[in-house]
């Protein structure tokens, strides 16, 4: 193996450029060239790739957002787009992709692997947390903080006002950031994946608080799948409940920013991790941290299959709220 390519793909997360940076690292220290990937898969079938230098990966562990960018290719679903990538691939004579995303990315991945036969390593990298085979993904841990410290800042209004606050975080898929930021943050109630059907619930919940003399309440809503949901739950409560209410959807803020500690060091091991397997003659697995060991696993017991909220978290957050 002497050329490996790194491809960051999907939605962008804190940490993704310390993980391009581990991964040069890593090549450097084994002797083989590292070659970067522009704008994920629509820069892949375009022909988008660079190798890498010393320079290009200075100064940005601390950077959010990915310096390769990256995109959301519906082409690349088509075999005719993974042929144009894999013969762009081939012609630079890339002889093994890190690919750094998502489940969707992962999907993409594994069939351009299994049609072309390019030996792939993927790496978690999304704010969701919602893969399989890792017990956190690059990114997550720094959404919740700025999750947690939007929902600090907002407190502050709501007790100044005596106000409800429905704060809306992002996960499309999962409650993740939700159950983390509202646990952490002290949140009145959460409501997790798809909660609308949870409203008769949250408004009972509220009124006991009030009844009891809370004078204000934060409520964490997870985006589900129609982000800016909150925005009718809170309509729907305030027909019944009679206190001033505001939502605030704190949306792509928490895509971006300086990833944390956790994230950048996560990023390094995976990094590294993903460099060496590929070095090893390893190919089609997914690299994750489970426990505080690394581990591999085929795509094919990682794909689709999304990791689920722990229960011991949804029953924590019922203690903590009251509910
Ligand atoms: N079923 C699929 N077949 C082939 N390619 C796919 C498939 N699903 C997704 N992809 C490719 O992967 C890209 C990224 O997928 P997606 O938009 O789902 O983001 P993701 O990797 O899951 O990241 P995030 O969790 O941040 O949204 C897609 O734009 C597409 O190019
Ligand atoms: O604005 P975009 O890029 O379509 O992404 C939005 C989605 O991506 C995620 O942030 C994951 O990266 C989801 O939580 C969110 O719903």
């Amino acid at each position: 193996m002497q050329r490996i390519a790194v491809v960051t793909s999907g939605g962008d997360a804190p940490g993704m450029n310390a993980c391009i940076r581990a991964v040069y690292r890593a090549g450097v220290y084994a002797g083989v060239e590292i070659y970067g990937i522009r704008r994920g898969y629509t820069g892949m079938i375009d022909g988008d790739i660079y190798k890498i230098q010393r320079h290009d990966v200075g100064n940005i562990i601390h950077q959010g957002g990915t310096i390769l960018g990256t995109s959301r290719s519906e082409e690349f679903k088509t075999p005719e787009g993974r042929q144009k990538a894999a013969d762009q691939l081939f012609e630079k004579g890339i002889d093994g992709l890190i690919l750094i995303g998502g489940d969707g990315s992962f999907k993409g991945g594994n069939y351009l692997s299994e049609e072309t036969g390019i030996p792939i390593i993927a790496i978690p990298g999304t704010i969701d947390n919602d893969i399989a085979g890792t017990d956190f993904s690059i990114g997550f841990d720094t959404a919740v903080n700025i999750a947690l410290e939007s929902i600090d800042r907002i407190r502050d209004t709501a007790i100044s006002h005596g106000r409800l606050f429905f704060v809306e975080v992002m996960g499309h898929t999962s409650s993740f950031i939700a159950l983390e930021a509202g646990i952490a943050g002290g949140a009145a109630y959460l409501v997790l994946h798809n909660g609308h059907q949870e409203v008769e619930a949250l408004c009972s919940h509220l009124e006991s608080l009030f009844t009891k003399g809370k004078h204000h309440a934060i409520v964490v809503v997870a985006e589900g799948d129609h982000p800016g949901c909150s925005f009718s739950i809170a309509k729907q409560v305030s027909s019944r409940i009679k206190m001033e209410s505001r939502v605030c959807v704190l949306g792509h803020t928490q895509r971006g920013g300086s990833p944390t500690s956790r994230d950048r060091v996560l990023a390094a091991k995976l990094g590294v991790s993903a460099v060496n397997a590929l070095l090893n003659g390893q190919g089609g697995v997914m690299v994750g941290e489970i426990k505080r060991e690394i581990v591999f696993q085929p795509f094919s017991d990682v794909i689709g299959k999304q990791q689920k909220t722990d229960p011991r978290m949804d029953a924590l957050s019922r203690i903590l709220t009251g509910f």
